[in-house]
């Protein structure tokens, strides 16, 4: 288990990380994310020891770190895994797994558990990038860490093998029980491996929760347009719905502020916006975008307020055309003060 208290970190003057609060339980894999340069890899460096704490506390496997009381990064019990893969050049595969581990049976098990057997008396150089990754996740579970950090593992992968092998390490760590903070530009990678979503900004977490919530009720406008397509349909608070020139919506209608809006923006994403042929209906489509599976189209309602609906590939529909937008996602939706 790992419990970060208000951890903060600095580059001489500058602080790059600060009020850093979270706790992760057993097993548990929180993934990282946010805009370049908000202090992503800053807080693992911190975490793995090879930075300072310049506020608050940090504790892991009963050990209490701070900026008076500082743990070398070897006693730590961490196991780290890179995008460049850092493995030693001059070993081979077990011998990478098995560096300065004592006994022989985790390394066996991980080579068995990561599908790379076959590979054990293999060099570094001629392994693919996959095959390399494998080899650094087993090598850092080999040795039964309490926490395992994960900065940007899969960012020197192709798009295919990136899709396969962030399951193969989700499962890895889940069959390790290790709890583990996963870092990533990818929004999708993020939502789609983490247990939980911290989403960065300006070297503070702007919100942390399941991926689900993450994306339905993003804490502010920040994170909505940071984890995927938003657009914001204006509207008029009335109790639990919102009158919007798409009818009477639920919203997501809970805490202090919010209770008070009366002009509000609701969170739309692309696929909460159906589009039917319609003359005269109550918006044009702009543009569509060709995905493969899917079509992306730009509308205009007719009172100005620009969306996007993403269609089945099949969807005929064409720029130019008058359609009938409406929306059609089953959940209520963010509500945010109007601007
Ligand atoms: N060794 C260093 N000395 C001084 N400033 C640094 C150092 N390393 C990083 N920074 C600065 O600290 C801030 C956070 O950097 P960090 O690498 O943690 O961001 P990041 O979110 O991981 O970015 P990216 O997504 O681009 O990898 C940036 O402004 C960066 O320029």
């Amino acid at each position: 288990m790992l419990t970060l208290r208000n951890m903060g970190v600095c580059y001489g003057q500058t602080s790059v990380v600060s009020g850093l609060d979270l706790t992760l339980g057993d097993g548990e894999i929180l993934t990282l994310v946010g805009p370049t340069g908000c202090g992503k890899s800053t807080t693992l460096r911190a975490i793995a020891g090879l930075e300072p704490l310049s506020e608050g506390s940090l504790t892991l496997a009963g050990m209490q770190i701070d900026k008076h009381r500082f743990v070398v990064p070897e006693k730590r019990g961490i196991g780290m895994v890179f995008q460049d893969f850092a493995l030693f050049p001059h070993l081979n595969v077990e011998q990478n797994i098995g560096f300065r581990v004592k006994r022989r049976q985790p390394v066996d098990y991980w080579l068995a558990v990561l599908g790379i057997e076959t590979l054990r008396k293999a060099m570094p150089e001629t392994l693919s990038g996959g095959q390399k990754q494998r080899v650094a996740l087993a090598r850092a579970l080999a040795h039964s860490p309490s926490l395992v950090l994960l900065d940007e593992p899969l960012s020197n992968l192709d798009a295919a093998l990136k899709d396969s092998l962030r399951y193969v390490i989700r499962d890895a760590l889940k069959t390790a029980n290790v709890p583990a903070i996963w870092v990533t530009h990818d929004q999708a990678e993020a939502l789609s491996v983490g247990d939980r979503v911290g989403i960065m900004q300006a070297g503070r977490l702007a919100q942390i929760g399941t991926p689900e919530a993450c994306f339905r009720e993003p804490a502010d406008r920040f994170v909505a347009t940071f984890l995927g397509d938003a657009a914001f349909l204006p509207g008029r608070r009335c109790g639990e719905t919102v009158q919007t020139v798409l009818g009477k919506l639920p919203v997501t209608a809970k805490d202090g502020p919010k209770e008070s809006m009366e002009c509000v923006d609701l969170l739309v994403r692309p696929d909460d916006i159906g589009l039917a042929p319609a003359a005269p209906g109550n918006a044009c489509i702009d543009w569509m975008r060709y995905e493969g599976e899917q079509r992306l189209f730009g509308v205009t309602l007719d009172d100005g307020t620009v969306l996007k609906s993403r269609q089945n590939h099949e969807c005929p529909l064409l720029a130019g055309e008058r359609v009938a937008a409406r929306i059609v996602a089953r959940h209520p939706l963010a509500m945010f003060a109007a601007q």
